[in-house]
């Protein structure tokens, strides 16, 4: 028995990712959350025919808080796309103002009502707006920083595909075999090659230091190709639901009884400090940056361990200079983030 949660599921990328998610056979209950046309998108799905019961939960008001406390309650898994996508001209960070307290406000709600719950937060910008969910939970008593995951895998999606078409392979084969790291904007994204011998040895017979520059900041920019090219309708909804359901689909088929670490090769944006040797990963790699994306091992629907991109991979000069300028810009992310709770009532 599974229950998922989608708050913001009436949107552009909560459509498609319910749909997906009432697709998957490990669903029991499926509830649709949103502050608008919540109950007409659950009824849509609730005729497809897989056994996922599909409800759906809007507030008849600003004060009205029985409609998340229901889509919350015995929940496993919350799965967070809400709030406002960008338009032409501004960056993942402009949406801070807006997106801030709807995602504080959804996770103090998740902690007060489903504190044992996963979550994975989609909405940006991602490299605050997960500082903000731990530093909710932690004021609440129930952080489980092996639960809080920052969904960066449009990135390592975009970054197959990308790199499949460059070196004529297959992309859905690079899947577990490249990696991307560090955060969810501009050049806090680190694609990481070099690390499987053959896609390293193909990638430096085909690509010149120019391809792979193209590779890298097309990486780091495919949010901004999408932008623009939706020309003020938005950001990406129908990769982002595809790469938001590949993660919820990792952490289904951990939660699916299954005791063994399952070795997920998508990277999350994570707390280290509260995973196994995640401290030690971040004052010896990371300057002591605390929240940073890497590869992820689940069990039971909660991180078990991450992989060292540092010791366990190996990375280029280049790679290693990308993930010095990537905390850069994480620094100041994070921490508006958590002043942002740190002076808010919940
Ligand atoms: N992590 C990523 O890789 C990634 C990729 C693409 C988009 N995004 C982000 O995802 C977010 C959503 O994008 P979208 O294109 O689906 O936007 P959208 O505007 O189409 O949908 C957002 C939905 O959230 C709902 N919503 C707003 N406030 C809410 C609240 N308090 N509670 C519940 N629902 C609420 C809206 O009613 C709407 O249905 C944006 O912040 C966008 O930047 C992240
Ligand atoms: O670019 C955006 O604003 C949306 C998303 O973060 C993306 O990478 O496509």
């Amino acid at each position: 028995m599974v229950k998922v949660t989608v708050a913001g599921a009436a949107g552009g990328i909560g459509q498609p990712l319910s749909l997906l998610l009432k697709l998957n056979p490990l669903v029991t209950e499926l509830a649709l959350y949103d502050i608008v046309n919540a109950h007409g998108v659950a009824a849509d799905l609730s005729h497809i025919n897989t056994p996922a019961v599909v409800t759906g939960h809007q507030p008849s008001g600003k004060e009205d808080n029985s409609a998340i406390t229901a889509a919350l309650k015995n929940t496993d898994l919350v799965v967070i796309p809400a709030g406002v996508p960008r338009k032409p001209g501004m960056t993942r960070a402009d949406l801070f103002n807006i997106n801030a307290s709807i995602v504080r406000d959804l996770v103090a709600n998740i902690a007060r009502t489903a504190p044992n719950a996963a979550i994975l937060i989609i909405s940006n910008p991602v490299n605050s707006t997960v500082p903000i969910a731990a530093e909710v939970l932690k004021k609440l008593g129930v952080f489980n920083p092996r639960k809080l995951f920052g969904v960066t895998t449009l990135d390592v999606v975009r970054a197959e595909t990308f790199l499949g078409g460059l070196l004529d392979v297959d992309p859905s084969k690079l899947r577990g075999k490249i990696s991307v790291v560090g955060g969810h904007s501009g050049d806090t994204i680190v694609p990481l090659i070099n690390y499987d011998s053959e896609i390293s040895n193909k990638a430096k017979s085909r690509l010149s230091t120019s391809d792979y520059e193209k590779f890298v900041n097309r990486v780091q920019f495919g949010g901004d190709e999408v932008v623009k090219a939706k020309n003020g309708a938005g950001s990406a909804t129908l990769s982002m639901a595809l790469a938001g359901y590949r993660f919820a689909e990792n952490i289904l088929e951990s939660l699916n009884g299954r005791n063994q670490p399952v070795l997920i090769p998508d990277s999350a944006y994570i707390y280290l400090p509260g995973i196994p040797y995640g401290k030690i990963f971040s004052d010896k790699h990371l300057n002591g940056v605390e929240f940073f994306s890497v590869p992820v091992r689940l069990q039971n629907g909660r991180i078990e361990s991450f992989i060292d991109p540092f010791e366990g991979l190996v990375k280029t000069d280049e790679e290693q200079k990308l993930i010095e300028v990537a905390l850069k810009g994480l620094t100041g992310s994070i921490k508006q983030g958590t002043e942002f709770v740190k002076g808010s009532k919940l």
